[in-house]
C-alpha cells in the first residue's frame, strides 16, 4: 500500500515518472512553475500529470482541453483546492481562493450583479481621470513611472469600490495596503507553510508551535481591520448622503436581497481590491517593458495613433475602433506575458473523463496560460503560407518570445493562419468557466485607456549608461507568484511633442471636478498634494 502511494494509475493522463511515496513531490517546481510545466507538456502532451502523495495534479497546455473540461463542464470544475490559510485568514470567504461553498456562490452572484460591462461603464469618469493623472505624473517625474502606474491601479479599484481615492503613491493607505498584500502573499507562497492541505493532521499543531498560524492571525487582523474599516466608512457616508456612486455602495443597498452578511460583505470588498490592484498593474507595467524592448512596435503604434487621434486632443475609447494595431498591442501584451501565467488553480469536485484518461474528484488542475499562449505550433508565423521565407518580413518574428503584435492583425486570436485558433476566446486571458474573473469589464476599460493614452503622450527608449549606450531592458525578469509582474525597471519616457504635454497639463487640471467626490479622509499632506498640484502641475 505504502509503495502505492505516489504512483500514477494508468487512467491518469501521462506525466514525468514517479517515485514512491512522494510522486512527482521532488520535482514539483517552487518557482516560475509555468517554464517546466511548459517543458514538461512539450514531452508528456498538452494534458499531463503530476502525483503529489496521494494527490493529482492535472496540467492543461492545450486550449481545446481548457474549453471542453473548465468551460463547458464547469459545473464540476470550478471548485478550488483546498487552503487551509485561506481559511484561516479570511474564515473561508476570500473569493478567490474559496471553494464551491454557498457563501462563494452568494459572492459570485453579487459580482455578477454589480460588475456588469454597462455598471463598470459607469465608473469611466474616474478611470479616465485617474489615467490622466498617471500621464500627469510620467510627465513630471518619468523615473517615478513604475510606482506611478501601481498608485494608478490602486487609486481606481479604491475610488470604483469604496469611493475613496489615493492621490500620491506615498498615501499612507497605499504603503498599508501594498505591505498587508506583500505579507499575504508571501503566507501563499509554495513552501510558506508546512504541507497543511496534503497532511491535515498538521492543522493540529497549537499556535504556539506554529509560527505560521501566529502569521495567519496577524495577516488576518490587519486585513481585517482594513476592508472591514473600508465597508464601514462608505455605510458612514452613506448614512450622511453623500453618496458617491461606488460599488460598495451598491453591496450595502441591496445586502439583503443579495444574501450578503457583514462578514461576507467585508472580505467581498478586500479580494476585489486585492484582485484588481497588482494585475492592472502589471499589465500596464509590462506593456511598457514590451515597449521599450520592441521599438518597432512602438513605431507602428505611434502612426497609427497620430494618424487617428492627432495631437490637439487625447485619445477616448471610441478611438479605438478605428485602430487595429493598438488593438493587436493590447492582446500581444496580454499574450506575451500573462498577468497570472498558470491562472489560479481549479479543482474538481466530480470524476471527469477526458480523450479516455480519469480525472479523479478532488483533482487540482492548472491551465498554462504561458505555455499556450507562447506554443511555437499556434503562434509562429513561419508557416503563414508565404514561401518566400527569407524575404517575407513576418519570418523576422518567426518566435512566441517575441512581442508581435502584427500576429492578432494575421487572425482574430493571434494563430498563425492555417490553425484554428477558435479555442482561445477573446476572455481566455481572464480565466474559465465559471471561475472567470469577475472584474475584467473594469481592468479591460483600464487597460483600453492607459494603453492608448501612453502611446499617444511619450517616447519609451532604453535607459542610458554614463557612455550615452543604451541599457537594455531584460524581458524575464520577473515577480515569483500566482500574479507576477516585471521587477522594477528603468526606462527613459519622454513626451511626444510640445503640444501633448500642454494638452495633458491642462487635461489634469479638468479632472479636479471628477475627482472631488472621491477625495473624502485625506491626510493634510494628501490635501496639500492636491492643491499644489492642481495649481503648478506637480
Ligand atoms: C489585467 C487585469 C486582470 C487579469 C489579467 C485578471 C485575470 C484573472 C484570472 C486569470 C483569474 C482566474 C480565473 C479562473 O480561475 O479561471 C481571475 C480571477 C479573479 N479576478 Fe481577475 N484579473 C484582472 C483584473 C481583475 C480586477 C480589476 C478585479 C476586481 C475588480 C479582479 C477580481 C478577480 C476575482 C475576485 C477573481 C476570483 C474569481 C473566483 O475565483 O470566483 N480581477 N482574474
Amino acid at each position: 500500500i505504502v509503495l502505492k502511494v505516489g504512483s500514477r494509475g494508468k487512467a491518469l493522463p501521462p506525466g514525468p515518472p514517479t517515485v514512491p511515496i512522494l510522486g512527482n513531490a521532488h520535482i514539483f517546481p517552487t518557482e516560475f512553475p509555468h517554464y517546466k510545466f511548459t517543458e514538461w507538456a512539450r514531452k508528456y502532451g498538452g494534458l499531463f500529470s503530476l502525483k503529489i502523495g496521494n494527490d493529482t495534479v492535472v496540467v492543461l497546455t492545450d486550449a481545446a482541453a481548457v474549453k471542453e473540461l473548465l468551460d463547458k463542464r464547469s459545473s464540476t470544475t470550478a471548485n478550488r483546492p483546498p487552503s487551509y490559510v485561506g481559511e484561516l485568514v479570511t474564515d473561508g470567504l476570500h473569493m478567490v481562493l474559496a471553494s464551491f461553498t454557498p457563501a462563494w456562490k452568494t459572492q459570485r452572484r453579487t459580482a455578477a450583479a454589480i460588475l456588469t460591462p454597462q455598471a463598470t461603464s459607469k465608473h469611466l469618469p474616474i478611470q479616465r481621470a485617474e489615467a490622466t493623472q498617471l500621464l500627469h505624473n510620467i510627465l513630471h517625474s518619468p523615473q517615478s513611472f513604475f510606482t506611478d502606474i501601481q498608485r494608478y491601479s490602486i487609486s481606481v479599484i479604491y475610488s470604483v469600490l469604496h469611493g475613496r481615492r489615493v492621490p500620491r503613491y506615498e498615501t499612507e493607505e497605499v504603503n498599508a495596503f501594498i505591505t498587508t498584500t506583500h505579507d499575504w502573499s508571501a503566507l501563499l507562497e509554495p513552501g510558506a507553510v508546512p504541507p497543511i492541505d496534503a497532511i491535515p493532521i498538521l492543522k493540529l499543531i497549537p499556535e504556539r508551535w506554529a509560527k505560521w498560524k501566529r502569521e495567519c492571525k496577524r495577516v488576518s487582523t490587519l486585513q481585517r481591520a482594513r476592508y472591514f474599516g473600508l465597508v464601514e466608512e462608505t455605510r458612514e457616508r452613506m448614512r450622511r448622503n453623500q453618496h458617491n456612486g461606488s460599488f460598495m455602495e451598491e453591496v450595502l443597498e441591496r445586502q439583503v436581497e443579495l444574501g450578503m452578511d457583514d462578514e461576507m460583505t467585508g472580505w467581498f470588498g478586500g479580494t476585489l481590491l486585492e484582485g484588481g490592484t497588482d494585475t492592472t498593474s502589471s499589465y500596464i507595467q509590462s506593456l511598457v517593458l514590451a515597449l521599450v524592448a520592441y521599438p518597432e512596435a512602438q513605431k507602428k503604434a505611434h502612426e497609427e495613433i497620430d494618424r487617428v487621434v492627432g495631437e490637439h486632443r487625447m485619445p477616448t475609447l471610441e478611438d479605438l475602433e478605428q485602430m487595429p494595431y493598438i488593438r493587436a498591442i493590447i492582446s500581444e501584451a496580454h499574450r506575451f506575458r500573462p498577468v497570472a501565467p498558470l491562472a489560479v488553480p481549479h479543482a474538481t469536485s466530480a470524476t471527469e473523463e477526458y480523450h479516455g484518461y480519469i480525472i479523479p474528484k478532488g483533482t487540482t488542475i492548472f491551465v498554462n496560460m504561458w505555455g499556450i499562449l507562447h506554443d511555437p505550433g499556434k503562434f509562429t508565423t513561419r508557416s503563414h503560407g508565404c514561401v518566400q521565407l527569407i524575404l517575407c518580413p513576418l519570418a523576422l518574428f518567426d518566435n512566441p518570445e517575441d512581442f508581435m503584435p502584427e500576429r492578432y492583425l494575421l487572425s482574430e486570436n493571434g494563430t498563425k493562419p492555417g490553425v484554428d485558433g477558435s479555442d482561445l476566446k477573446p476572455t481566455f486571458f481572464f480565466g474559465f468557466g465559471r471561475r472567470v474573473c469577475p472584474g475584467m469589464y473594469l481592468a479591460q476599460n483600464s487597460i483600453n485607456l492607459n494603453t492608448m493614452n501612453l502611446l499617444w503622450a511619450f517616447d519609451f527608449k532604453p535607459d542610458m549608461d554614463t557612455n550615452g549606450n543604451p541599457i537594455p531592458v531584460d524581458i524575464f525578469a520577473y515577480r515569483k507568484g500566482i500574479a507576477t509582474a516585471p521587477l522594477p525597471f528603468k526606462c527613459r519616457i519622454t513626451p511626444r511633442t510640445v503640444a501633448k504635454a500642454g494638452i495633458i497639463e491642462n487635461e489634469f487640471l479638468e479632472t479636479a471636478d471628477t475627482f472631488s467626490k472621491f477625495e473624502v479622509g485625506l491626510s493634510p499632506e494628501d490635501k496639500e498634494f492636491v492643491a499644489r498640484s492642481r495649481e503648478h502641475g506637480r
